[in-house]
């Protein structure tokens, strides 16, 4: 993959593309995937990007068979994780069988969590320290729906949901954290915020890291943008100076639209 200077002020974080799959694709299916995917990826500089699956529970083991024997470069996560540690939590699934599995990374407080599944930032804080607390990166989702963002209270709101998300988080802890930026209204609309959008709150999460910890955590943790990304408009997203990569739904189950959004370098700005 043709390494570009990077945008902005991006300055050492490395990029991260993931797609997350919902619930779709069996482990068949998920086995499929990837394969394609890691052929069409197969001269990717690895060291230049992340590239992450992120497939309903039920595939994961079948993956990292998959990624571990084919020695391919693409990384692995889970959707969700249980904020306890063990025990008589019917349907749950722990941070320590997610990193037994070799996940990198465990989405928490998606919009469609929060939104079906009623959890609230202290939940969504639970998650992630459970995650961070098994070695696995959470990728901690925020951002505003359609009313909030009509109102003009896209900014606060997120940044509400930064705070009770990070609660507890060590400074440490805070620089192997991911947070996407994911305003509800663009996901599986075909409505995408504008890179200015995305870089006006991206910016604004940095920012209120740099308040909570100190300028070195909020230079060095990653920041992505979520909300109907695609081939034809990762490019614009991407050469914003706050947004590290994409968290990607819809364009993620089809191999040729998430290569090239992976190889967003490679394609006209
Ligand atoms: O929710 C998303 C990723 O987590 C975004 O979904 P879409 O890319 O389908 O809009």
């Amino acid at each position: 993959m043709a390494r570009a200077t990077p945008s902005g002020a991006r300055s050492g974080r490395k990029p991260l593309m993931a797609g997350n799959w919902k619930m779709n694709n069996n482990h068949l299916e998920a086995i499929a995937l990837v394969q394609k995917m890691a052929f069409a990826l197969k001269d990717a500089d690895y060291d230049a990007v992340d590239v992450a699956v992120i497939p309903p529970f039920t595939a994961l083991r079948s993956v990292q068979t998959l990624i571990e024997a084919d020695k391919y470069g693409i990384q692995y996560g889970a959707q969700d994780v249980s904020q306890y540690g063990s025990g008589a939590y019917t349907g749950e699934i722990s941070a320590a069988m997610l990193a037994k599995l070799g996940c990198t990374y465990a989405v928490v407080g998606h919009s469609e969590r929060r939104q079906y599944h009623a959890e609230d930032d202290a939940v969504v804080n639970a998650k992630a320290r459970a995650a961070l607390a098994a070695d696995l990166t959470p990728i901690l989702c925020v951002g505003e729906g359609l009313e909030v963002r009509k109102a003009g209270g896209h900014v606060p709101h997120v940044l509400a949901q930064v705070d009770g998300g990070l609660e507890k988080i060590t400074a440490e802890q805070v620089r192997r954290t991911v947070i996407a930026y994911e305003p509800v209204w663009a996901i599986g609309t075909g409505e995408t915020a504008t890179p200015q959008d995305a870089q006006e709150v991206c910016g604004a999460i940095r920012t209120r890291l740099a308040e909570l910890y100190d300028g070195g955590v909020a230079d060095e943790a990653r920041i992505l943008y979520g909300g109907s990304v695609k081939g034809g408009n990762v490019a614009g997203i991407m050469a914003q100076a706050d947004v590290d990569g994409a968290l990607v739904g819809g364009a993620s189950l089809d191999p040729g639209e998430f290569v090239k959004i992976c190889r967003y370098r490679d394609l006209p700005g």
